[in-house]
This record gives structure tokens, C-alpha cells and sequence, in this order.
């Protein structure tokens, strides 16, 4: 699919809780819960999108991450395809740099939380 957006996802980890964050709301899915992460830029490489993002968003520096999941999705409004990575390491302390509010969510309390439909997937895997 041509116009299918790839997007860099970070599950960031640390002992046996995941960093989530609250969409701001005038953005594609505002209001839902995600995992931080976003647009890989032209010619981007997929790690360089994920460590510019968690930047851009969080004030932090991935520095240990690996593939988790790759997620084809498609909404009403755009088919995204999500690149997901574990992050177990990373240098900074997260802050929500665009305002969004973070939870340090523990893994099985991950549905207690409204993710975007594509995420099921996600959260599964984190489970595996
Ligand atoms: N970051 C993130 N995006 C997700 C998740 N689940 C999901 O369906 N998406 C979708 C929503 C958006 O359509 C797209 C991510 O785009 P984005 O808005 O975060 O991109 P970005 O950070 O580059 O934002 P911007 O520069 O365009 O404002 O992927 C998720 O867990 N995290
Ligand atoms: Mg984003």
C-alpha cells in the first residue's frame, strides 16, 4: 500500500512496567493511550526514527532496544504500519516534553488502559 505511514514505536520497559502516554487530543487517535513513537522520516533509518522520537517526545536516549512486533493496521482514516521495539535501556528520565500525561503502567494492568485497535497486538506480544 502506497500511502501506509510507518511509524517507529518504543514499549519501553523497565522491571516489569511499560511507559504509556496520552495521545494529545487534536492528533489522529487523540485521547487513546500509546506507546510513545511516531513518523519515520524520508530515507530515516527505523532506529534512528525510534531514538529521534523518544527524544522529540520523552527527553530520552534508547540506548539497548530490540524488535518486538511489526503490525499492519488499517482505520477508517489511514493504514499504518507499526515498528515496535523493546527499550530496556535508555539514558534520561522520561518527562512528557508535548505536555502528555505518562503512567508507568505494570504489564497486567495494561487493559485497564484504551489503546488504539492496532495496539491488541502489542499488548499480546509484551505478554509472550
Ligand atoms: N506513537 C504511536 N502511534 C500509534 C500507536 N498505535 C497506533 O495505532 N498509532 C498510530 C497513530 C498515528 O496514526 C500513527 C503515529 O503517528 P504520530 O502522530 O505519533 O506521529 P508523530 O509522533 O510523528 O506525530 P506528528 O509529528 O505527525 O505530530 O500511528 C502507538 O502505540 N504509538
Ligand atoms: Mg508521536
Amino acid at each position: 500500500m502506497s500511502n501506509t505511514i510507518r511509524v517507529a514505536v518504543a514499549v519501553i520497559q523497565r522491571r516489569d512496567r511499560i511507559l504509556i502516554a496520552k495521545r494529545p487530543q487534536h492528533l489522529h487517535k487523540g485521547g487513546f493511550w500509546e506507546f510513545p513513537g511516531g513518523k519515520q522520516e524520508n530515507d530515516e533509518p527505523i532506529s534512528q526514527a525510534l531514538i529521534r522520537e523518544c527524544f522529540e517526545e520523552l527527553a530520552i536516549i534508547p540506548v539497548k532496544f530490540s524488535p518486538l512486533i511489526q503490525i499492519e493496521h488499517t482505520y477508517p482514516e489511514k493504514s499504518v504500519f507499526l515498528d515496535v521495539w523493546t527499550v530496556t535501556d535508555y539514558m534520561g528520565v522520561p518527562r512528557g516534553v508535548e505536555g502528555q500525561p505518562l503512567v508507568w503502567c505494570p504489564v497486567k494492568q495494561l487493559d485497564e488502559y484504551q489503546f488504539p485497535e492496532a495496539n491488541l497486538a502489542i499488548v499480546e506480544a509484551i505478554r509472550r
